[in-house]
């Protein structure tokens, strides 16, 4: 066994060595950015994964702009990569997305997609498809007619089951939180009625994000491999959902599955396989987001009594304007409140969860003097824009009260927590309608205060090391 192990870790070594100096010969005749490409396979990932303890951008891409300039090359998960952080040229490569360069899952495609053919999956057509179907489900009709009161209904659920612990880690229940309520909505997800086995493991919950920006190994016992392992056991998980619909009666659950099963061999390209990977794509998309957003509004919250204070005000208002005709949260009230949104800005602006957006360059593409090689990774450091100091005064401060005075061409040019171009999140929406709900259900019902923890770490993925510890409990009937 450790003899077979031992093979593929040489033989992997040798294809990849090969691979990199391949592409360093390519690109000889080409003026590349400047910057260090490391060692052969791992490049300078090391680096690249040294946790930090700070919201600031990443340190490993700090130091090298400083030493190189905005835009430099590296080498990170066997794959030659230049980073940008020079805010024109980033606006550029997402405006040319499909033309100068193409979406780059990197680790993940060999997660999600379920063969090398399936990358087409990312082509123009099946992503307008796809985006066309998320917003259908959870774009803003839905979210008006009938997504609000079903996320408050969950949400107050959620919470009186968090009063009754002695405490919560945040991180890791705002993840099961998220997870049921769109895995409810997307599949009709329903752990109740799953084995342990058949549950998402609590494993792919805790380490999935550190799986996402990973070395591809696919080995026992390193992350990725983990990763993929649970990966498969969500693929079964869909599998068996799959064929339950098939053989029930019950045809119109009106859910993303149900959709997709309709579609199925009709004009668009999608397989059985294929379906299954989109609904564990969209799911993921979703938990892992709004579940770190989640943990970074709670960490900072109990740590601003002043910034809770004003949304319990803002939401005690909601309920005492409220004519009698609706018994919980309607798009109007959602839509009035300017507060919540501000923290809802700022954790996103403060705690951009991935370290920029993936590109593929599809041509060279020249730039200040140098070129980037056609077939090369570009690493679209997007943070950098969310801690200029010239539009965000004292960057790395939590300061919900700082929306209030930004302009809205501002924040178009300098807010960019959902991307941007033909590429920007289709969830949205239905994100900031989450938050704000769950928001409105805790400062009008309950009481909270931080155990301990909160200790930021970039890893490069934005989390808690050790968590973030609260106590929950319901708010005193005469405050
Ligand atoms: C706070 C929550 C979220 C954040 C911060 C976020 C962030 C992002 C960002 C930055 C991108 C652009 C990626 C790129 O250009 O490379 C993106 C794309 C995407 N997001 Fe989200 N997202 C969130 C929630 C969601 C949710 C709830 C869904 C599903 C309903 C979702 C589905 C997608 C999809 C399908 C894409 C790819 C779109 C395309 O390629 O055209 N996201 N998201």
């Amino acid at each position: 066994m450790m003899w077979i192990l031992a093979l593929s870790v040489v033989a992997v070594f040798v294809i990849y060595s090969f691979h990199w100096i391949l592409i360093m010969l390519n690109s000889n005749n080409i003026k590349l950015p400047p910057g260090s490409m490391g060692f052969p396979l791992i490049g300078e990932t090391i680096q690249f994964l040294i946790p930090s303890y700070s919201v600031d951008i990443h340190p490993f891409v700090k130091q090298r702009m400083l030493r190189f300039g905005p835009i430099f090359r590296t080498s990170l998960f066997g794959q030659p990569v230049v980073i940008t952080t020079d805010e024109e040229f980033n606006k550029f490569l997402i405006r040319e997305e499909g033309k100068t360069v193409e979406i780059w899952l990197g680790p993940l495609a060999k997660v999600f997609l379920p063969g090398e053919e399936d990358t087409h999956l990312l082509e123009s057509d099946f992503i307008k498809y796809v985006r066309q179907i998320i917003l259908s489900h959870v774009g803003i009709e839905n979210i008006r007619e009938k997504l609000l009161p079903q996320m408050e209904h969950f949400c107050s659920e959620t919470l009186r089951n968090w009063s009754t612990k002695t405490s919560i880690e945040v991180q890791h229940s705002s993840a099961n939180l998220v997870l049921e309520l769109f895995g409810k909505h997307y599949f009709g997800y329903d752990p109740e009625k799953l084995t342990e086995n058949e549950k998402v493991p609590q494993s792919f919950i805790n380490f999935f994000g550190d799986g996402l920006l990973s070395i591809p190994l696919d080995i026992p016992g390193t992350t990725f491999h983990t990763c993929k392992k649970d990966s498969q056991k969500i693929y079964k998980l869909l599998k068996n959902v799959m064929e339950e619909r098939r053989k029930s009666q019950e045809k119109h659950r009106g859910d993303f599955l149900d959709q997709l099963i309709k579609d199925m061999g009709a004009e668009h390209p999608m397989n059985e396989d294929q379906v299954i990977y989109f609904i564990v794509g969209i799911w993921v998309a979703t938990f892992l987001t709004n579940s770190t957003i989640l943990a970074i509004i709670f960490n900072f919250l109990s740590d601003h009594p002043s910034a809770i204070e004003e949304l319990r005000v803002e939401h005690e208002d909601i309920l005492k304007n409220r004519d009698g005709s609706s018994s919980s949260l309607t798009w109007h009230e959602y839509k009035s409140m300017k507060f919540t949104q501000h923290v809802i800005n700022e954790a996103l602006r403060y705690s951009i969860i991935f370290p920029g957006l993936l590109r593929k360059a599809l041509k060279d593409i020249p730039i200040n003097g140098y070129t980037i090689p056609a077939g090369w990774m570009i690493l679209v450091a997007t943070p950098t824009l969310h801690v200029n100091p010239e539009v965000y005064k004292d960057p790395l401060a939590f300061n919900p009260w700082r929306w209030k005075d930004l302009d809205s061409a501002t924040v178009s040019n300098y807010f960019k927590p959902f991307g941007g171009g033909m590429r920007q999140c289709p969830g949205a929406e239905i994100s900031r309608a989450f938050l704000a709900t769950f928001i409105h259900v805790l400062v009008t019902k309950y009481r909270f205060t931080k155990v301990r923890g909160g200790r930021i770490v970039r890893d490069p993925m934005l989390g808690f090391r050790g968590g973030v510890h609260i106590k929950i409990w319901e708010k005193p009937v005469h405050n």
